[in-house]
């Protein structure tokens, strides 16, 4: 096979452990030795063996004189587990192809320069946009401290995320709300408006598919206004992490940290999107899927703090000009300070058509 295939292999190894890694990245890994695939492995789970090691141990003796197929830089630091590029050193692989760069600081080109010192041949780039996409949240979050934002909308053919008179359950179909799912496991932290709290009494936890880590709930919420009878509150599900305001009252804030939830208090009457991103991120949170409603997204967009942008939309048609969009808010005035996004894919899901952008920089 050639490079390209067994790099395919270890991507889809990599693939295969998306929700289950963070704060690790997911990564795979396959030692080849003549032609014989002779090892492979993915990190499962952070603090447990990197991908590398799991490969290296199946590989066994075969490892000497063979090649490895990464798909990120191996580690040349002591995180919970040793050095990977001292294991791979060690085993007598001659030749290594990495797809993408570590930018954790830690790592960030000093695996590959320890490699080469020990004579070992290293080509980088196979697989490269597929690897880093992979583990897009990761690399932001490495890069800016701060946790990657993907917002999320369910809208109708003509942009409405809600009737005129509040309906708005349910406006996609279930392939639509199963596939959201699965993108809630795959984030840290799922962020939601006290308006859709209110509306929806939602539960924000990832159960319509198996597997991942259950992410942590955030509600912004400057009045706390929350119920104390809150599915959310009640669950025990997930932890429930409540952004208040400076003027929100003392007792509801001692009465909802009894149920369990964690309020964070803001030092001035609003709740700034910087701070709470910034305390997520200090928190190992690396990326956040906000579910809206419509004001939260608005925020998001004039403020410009979000790296990716989904919609599933549903053919069905709502019209009103009372009733809500994707991302509400005072708007952008101009359309030259309008974020322009890059398409990375549209999907067909049952009925509906999911779009993903992403923001390139700008
Ligand atoms: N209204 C729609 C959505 N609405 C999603 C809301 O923002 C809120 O997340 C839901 O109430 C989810 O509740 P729970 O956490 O599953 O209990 N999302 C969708 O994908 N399609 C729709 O039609
Ligand atoms: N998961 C993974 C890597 N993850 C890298 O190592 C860091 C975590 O180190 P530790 O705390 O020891 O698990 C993580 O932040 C990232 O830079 N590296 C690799 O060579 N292979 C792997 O499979
Ligand atoms: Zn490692």
């Amino acid at each position: 096979m050639t490079d390209e295939e067994y790099m395919d292999l270890a991507l889809h190894l990599a693939e295969s452990t998306k929700g289950q890694t963070s704060p690790n990245p997911s990564v795979g890994a396959v030692v080849v030795k003549n032609g014989t695939t002779a090892g492979m492995g993915a990190h499962l789970k952070a603090g447990e063996a990197h991908a590398e090691i799991h490969a290296l141990q199946a590989a066994g003796n075969d490892a000497q004189g063979a090649s490895m197929y990464v798909t990120l830089e191996p580690c040349s630091h002591t995180g919970k587990t040793p050095p990977c590029v001292e294991a791979v050193i060690k085993s007598g692989i001659r030749r290594v192809v990495i797809a993408a760069l570590d930018p954790n600081p830690e790592v960030s080109g000093s695996g590959v320069k320890r490699l080469q010192e020990a004579g070992i041949e290293v080509s980088i780039g196979t697989g490269n946009n597929r690897a880093e996409w992979l583990n897009r949240y990761f690399m932001h979050f490495m890069k800016t401290g701060l946790p990657y934002v993907t917002l999320k909308t369910a809208v109708s053919l003509d942009g409405k995320t809600a009737t005129a008179t509040g309906e708005s359950q349910w406006i996609t179909g279930t392939e639509s709300r199963k596939d959201s799912h699965r993108l809630r496991h795959e984030h840290d932290a799922i962020l939601a408006g006290i308006g859709t709290v209110l509306h929806d009494d939602p539960s924000l936890t990832a159960r319509a598919v198996e597997g991942g880590l259950q992410p942590v709930r955030v509600v912004l919420d400057r009045h706390l206004r929350i119920p104390l009878e809150a599915s959310m509150l009640q669950d025990n599900m997930a932890p429930v992490w409540i952004f208040c305001g400076a003027e929100a009252s003392t007792e509801k804030k001692r009465n909802l940290a009894q149920t369990g939830a964690v309020i964070y208090q803001a030092s001035e009457a609003d709740v700034q999107l910087a701070e709470v991103l910034s305390i997520l991120g200090n928190e190992n949170i690396l990326s956040v899927f906000v579910e809206g409603g419509s004001e939260i997204h608005g925020r998001f967009v004039e403020e410009k703090r979000f790296q990716e942008f989904i919609t599933y939309t549903a053919p069905v048609l709502i019209g009103g000009r009372l009733a809500p969009t994707s991302a509400g808010g005072s708007g952008i005035a101009h359309l030259n300070e309008a974020p322009r996004l890059e398409v990375h894919s549209v999907e067909q899901l049952g009925q509906d058509i999911k779009v993903t952008a992403v923001r390139k920089g700008n």
